[in-house]
């Protein structure tokens, strides 16, 4: 039995099932995240027991992807599925395509999800997790539904999902746990499978590590490619994400915490973005969180700035020089290769700035063992005290808590892993 060795006594919870108030795990459950808090990390101070579950003894890991065209017939195929009722203009599409196209039709988001897969596979073993990894896609072959299917020929009950999204929000979060719903009634495996889902993990030390080392190396190169740039006020740091609809943003966290303008989606981006410029030696070099990626029509309010707007700012406010983190995305996708890559990283040029773009988390051993602590935190039940967390905001809910990340514009759907409005 694949999770006998891990020591977990906890009872299955049908999917879908609230996990409030539940007592805390048992001593015997020891803390699963060795050396994973980084200095500076902080405790939250609203954690309390309902951010937590009891321990399950799950069978398998489901990494649950994005999915992405791998090649020129795939495309228009797999924007039909990601935009299916959501009132996308044709020009977006065609533009969108048109990204897709220059790359040969390729997303690099799979190729993104087989090394992740292999990666986490390799930290288990090392760790001597006998946890199997299945992975299936929202929007693309192979499909979550063909996850199930493997899961239930396998034998697999009891999943724990991680889905590729670090930030809590209708399409970062919720989405994916209406699609696990779905999948579950499309393969008829409601009964006999059940789906967690690790917390949104946007300020766990995995996550966010990679991105201290990104904006240290990315200031420390600029610096040390233009003698004579002042990192105090001719640098700026832009944390990039995608922008999301205001009526999105407002509603992507629980409705009990106020977050202010942007909800907790630009929330816990402000507060990411605060530490890593702290972990990264860089207090004192300006920065600001902008958007990418809008679509949607016009007439309706999406975050912003958008970022190539931002750029164009720099040089009237002394800037020579530009550091682009792609804070909101775990992998090179195709927001990343087309939106910064090519379009920010054009402006930049435009406005005679110097810039870098830093990398994403990909397969940075601390992320792939912050994902692996994520899962074995679900095993163990590791209480919420000792669960790493860099900001005041976390650590997240394992269960999403009522309203959370909903959609007011496409209605309700059931999802599984969240307490129901
Ligand atoms: C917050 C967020 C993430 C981050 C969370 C996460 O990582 O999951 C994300 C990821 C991704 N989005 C992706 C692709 C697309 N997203 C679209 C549309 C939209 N995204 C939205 C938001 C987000 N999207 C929204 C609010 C829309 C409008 C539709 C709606 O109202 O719900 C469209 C339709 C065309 C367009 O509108 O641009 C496409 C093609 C890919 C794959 C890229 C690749 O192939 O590498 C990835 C990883
Ligand atoms: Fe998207």
């Amino acid at each position: 039995m694949a999770a006998a060795n891990l020591g977990s006594t906890g009872a299955a919870d049908a999917p879908g099932t609230a996990h409030r108030g539940r007592k805390p795990a048992p001593a015997a459950s020891a803390p699963c995240a060795p050396g994973a808090v980084v200095p500076g990390a902080t405790r939250a101070a609203q954690a309390g027991p309902e951010h937590v579950t009891e321990p399950v003894a799950y069978d398998a890991i489901l990494l649950a992807g994005f999915g992405g065209p791998e090649g020129q017939d795939d495309v228009i195929p797999f924007l039909r599925n990601v935009t299916s009722g959501r009132g996308i203009p044709d020009e977006r599409l065609e533009e969108v395509a048109h990204h897709y196209r220059h790359f040969g039709g390729i997303s690099p988001i799979n190729e993104q999800n087989r090394q992740l897969k292999a990666g986490l596979e390799a930290e288990l073993a090392r760790r001597g997790v006998e946890l199997p990894v299945i992975w299936g896609n929202r929007n693309w072959d192979p499909y979550l539904n063909d996850a199930l299917a493997e899961a239930k020929e396998r034998g697999f009950t009891k999943l724990i999902a991680i889905a590729t999204s670090a930030y809590s929000s209708y399409s970062s979060c919720r989405q994916y746990r209406e699609d696990f719903a779905d999948a579950l009634a499309d393969t008829g495996t409601g009964d006999e499978i059940q789906i967690d889902k690790v917390r949104q993990f946007f300020d766990h030390p995995g996550f966010v590590q990679p991105f201290i080392e990104g904006v240290r190396d990315g200031i420390g190169g600029l610096v040390a490619d233009h003698p004579g740039l002042d990192r105090t006020t001719e640098v700026e740091v832009l944390f990039a994400t995608h922008s999301i609809p205001s009526t999105d943003a407002a509603k992507s966290g629980p409705a009990e915490r106020g977050f202010g303008e942007g909800g907790a989606y630009a929330a816990q981006h402000r507060a990411v973005a605060e530490v890593v410029m702290r972990e990264a030696g860089a207090t004192d070099v300006p920065w600001q969180l902008v958007y990418q990626s809008r679509s949607g029509p016009p007439s309706m309010p999406w975050l912003e700035p958008d970022i190539n707007d931002a750029i164009e700012q720099l040089p009237t406010a002394g800037r020579k020089a530009v550091v682009i983190v792609p804070l909101g995305f775990v992998s090179d996708h195709m927001e990343v290769l087309w939106d910064l890559d090519n379009e920010a990283l054009e402006t930049a040029q435009e406005q005679g700035l110097a810039a870098v773009r830093v990398p994403t988390p990909g397969t940075h051993p601390a992320y792939v063992a912050g994902l692996v602590d994520l899962v074995l935190e679900r095993v163990h039940g590791t209480p919420v005290a000792d669960r790493p967390a860099m900001t005041e905001l976390g650590p997240w809910y394992d269960v999403c808590r009522p309203g959370c990340c909903e959609n007011v514009r496409l209605g309700f759907r059931p999802a599984l892993a969240g307490i129901a409005p």
